[in-house]
């Protein structure tokens, strides 16, 4: 078996703006701008994490404990501040509802943004195209604009491109939330379908019973550390225990 993600000791650092009153600041400029008016808050700390082909893990945390910003690292939206992040074979990451989508197009021309940016060939996205709709659902409203769409259709469209670019590695963000039951249990069966074929999931929800359903392995996150990897139903009694 072999690698599919491999993360080393990884740091990112956000800046937090803060609201300053006019005062804070003449008091800052008049000590010759010493010190920052910033703060630096430490999102991911010295994270390491080595993912083998196949595996099945959730990212697990109370909020803001850092695991979309793992995840992000992992789909390359974001760069770490120092450490590295490796991934092999194609990745589809579903990460935020209506990211790679734009807004004027219609649908069908967001099947072919959204498939070309997922790393598809044109002919590929031909090929697909009646297929992604169908899964969608979406219907009529292929050829509507998206931003006209709902939440929950966008999902449904972001989805279907998504799993139709057949990827290797396949990162999903809360955002099944979203989507009607019917359509949940749909995605539900194509994520269980695609971890039986051997692809390698990373899932990131607060949702622990389908977590602990979908996934293998579970890695607790806290205040941007790991404290425990492990198998996932260890790791969802020690979150609800603690
Ligand atoms: N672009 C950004 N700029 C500044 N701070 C950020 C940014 N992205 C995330 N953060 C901060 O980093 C921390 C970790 O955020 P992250 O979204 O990774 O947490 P999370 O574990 O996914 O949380 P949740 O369960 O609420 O989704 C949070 O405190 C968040 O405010």
């Amino acid at each position: 078996m072999s690698t599919a993600i491999e993360i080393r000791d990884v740091n990112k650092q956000f800046v937090l703006r803060h609201t300053r009153s006019m005062k804070e600041a003449f008091v800052w400029l008049m000590k010759g701008r010493k010190g920052d008016l910033s703060e630096r808050f430490h999102a991911l700390s010295d994270v390491s994490l080595t993912i083998q082909e196949g595996e099945t893990v959730a990212l697990l945390g109370f909020n803001g404990s850092g695991k979309s910003t793992l995840l992000k690292h992992i789909s390359g939206v974001m760069r770490p501040d120092t450490g590295s992040v490796h991934t092999r074979g194609r990745v589809a990451g579903l990460i935020e509802v209506g990211a790679g989508f734009h807004p004027d197009l219609s649908g069908r021309d967001n099947v072919y943004l959204n498939g070309a940016i997922l790393g598809m060939e044109r002919a590929e996205i031909e090929e697909r195209f009646d297929s992604i709709v169908e899964f969608s659902e979406i219907g009529q409203f292929i050829d509507t604009e998206v931003k006209f769409y709902s939440s929950g259709m966008y999902l449904r469209l972001a989805f279907s491109v998504a799993v139709h670019t057949d990827p290797e590695v396949f990162l999903i963000d809360e955002i099944l939330a979203v989507g009607d039951e019917p359509f949940q249990k749909k995605c539900l069966a194509k994520i269980a379908e695609l971890a039986a074929e051997g692809k390698t999931l990373v899932v990131v929800s607060h949702d622990l019973d389908m977590v602990a359903r979908i996934c293998d392995r579970g890695v607790l996150l806290d205040h941007g550390k790991i404290l425990m990897d492990g198998p996932v139903d260890e790791v969802v009694e020690r979150l609800r225990a603690s």
